[in-house]
């Protein structure tokens, strides 16, 4: 069953240079309790998706979609207000770069408390019923411990008491997954959340994220420009270029089925060992670069840069869809 259902998602940015279609008919199926892979490279329009769903919108965007349903909740006739609700109640995000985010003058403590859910009656009448009933209700304190042991903080109390500078980012981002988690989401939204971390600490948040889906079945959307480190935990995957779903798929439809010469382009450029690590890095396996979001081509915009572009990819390709395996591709086949 999806818990996440988009079709059709386009945005449109008033900038200086005019209006830009920086998403084109975005499409993303999200099955509950899955691990779903968004991957592209850096540009590609991953962080619009999840802005997108997110409603975190500014007021120059223009965000349209024939469907966008979180589980029965249709997310484009909510309120601005309705939509902050769900968020860190029914989805909740982690970010790249996770000290930018946590506030640099409150300790870790009040952080994490803040984004508690509300106290039950009987944790506000705890030290009331411990005396009359003998009834052991969990603290605050044990709740936030066990919270950090899930995320594998082990030194909870000197953790609690530093601010986000005295951490490493490492351990920022476990403070992030805890904060994420403390709701219990159901739906989390990854946006590259390894980036600039060193790769033993990169392979930790990769395992925990991957345990806490197997454990509490939360789905996972991985925001990545790596293919290899993200297709090694996803069920499913949809590869995104220059703001264009190009071709979503369970991880063996999309390993050993792929159609669509960008995620062949991914796949020879990981079976090659040349992965795009760096942030920044680019596709080596197609020639050029992505271009920027005031020069797009018409029609499939990897038309330039594709080995089987022909005159009719000025025409966007409609979606195929086969056994749950959809492309969008005028010359769409297998690698040989
Ligand atoms: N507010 C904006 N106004 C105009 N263009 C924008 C805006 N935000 C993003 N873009 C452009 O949209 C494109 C997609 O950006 P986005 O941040 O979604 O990429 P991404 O795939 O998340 O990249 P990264 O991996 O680097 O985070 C980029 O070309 C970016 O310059």
């Amino acid at each position: 069953m999806a818990l996440l259902d988009i079709r059709n998602l386009s945005i449109d940015i008033e900038t200086a240079q005019g209006k830009i279609r920086v998403i084109d008919k975005a499409t993303l199926n999200i099955v509950d309790g899955s691990i779903h892979g968004l991957i592209g490279e850096s540009g590609s329009g991953k962080t619009l998706i999840a802005k997108a769903i997110l409603g975190l919108h500014s007021s120059n965007w223009t965000v349209t979609a024939d469907r966008m349903f979180l589980g029965k909740t249709d997310l484009t006739k909510l309120s601005q207000k309705e939509r902050r609700e769900i968020l860190g109640t029914e989805i909740s995000v982690i970010f790249q770069e996770p000290s930018s985010y946590l506030d640099p003058s409150q300790r870790i403590r009040t952080q994490i408390e803040s984004v508690l859910p509300k106290k039950t009656w009987q944790q506000r009448f705890r030290p009331i019923l411990s005396k009359i009933k003998r009834v052991t209700v969990p603290s605050r304190r044990l709740q936030i411990k066990e919270l950090l042991h899930k995320v594998g903080i082990q030194n909870d109390v000197a953790v609690l008491k530093s601010f986000p500078h005295q951490l490493s980012e490492g351990v920022c981002q476990k403070v992030m997954i805890a904060m994420a988690i403390a709701n219990n989401p159901r739906l989390i939204i990854a946006d590259e959340p390894t980036t600039a971390m060193e790769s033993v600490t990169q392979s930790q948040i990769y395992r925990l994220l991957y345990k806490l889906n197997q454990l509490n079945n939360t789905t996972l959307l991985m925001l990545s420009n790596n293919f290899a480190n993200t297709s090694s935990i996803s069920d499913y995957m949809t590869l995104v270029y220059c703001g264009q779903t190009v071709e979503s798929g369970s991880y063996k439809q999309i390993m050993s089925s792929a159609m669509h010469p960008y995620t062949q382009a991914m796949l020879k450029t990981m079976i090659n060992n040349e992965e795009i690590n760096e942030h920044k890095a680019q596709l080596y396996t197609l020639p050029g670069n992505i271009p920027s979001s005031n020069q797009l081509p018409i029609g499939c915009r990897l038309g330039p840069r594709c080995p089987k572009a022909q005159k009719i990819c000025v025409k966007n390709p409609t979606l195929t869809i086969q056994k749950g395996h959809s492309f969008r591709c005028h010359y769409p086949s297998k690698l040989s």
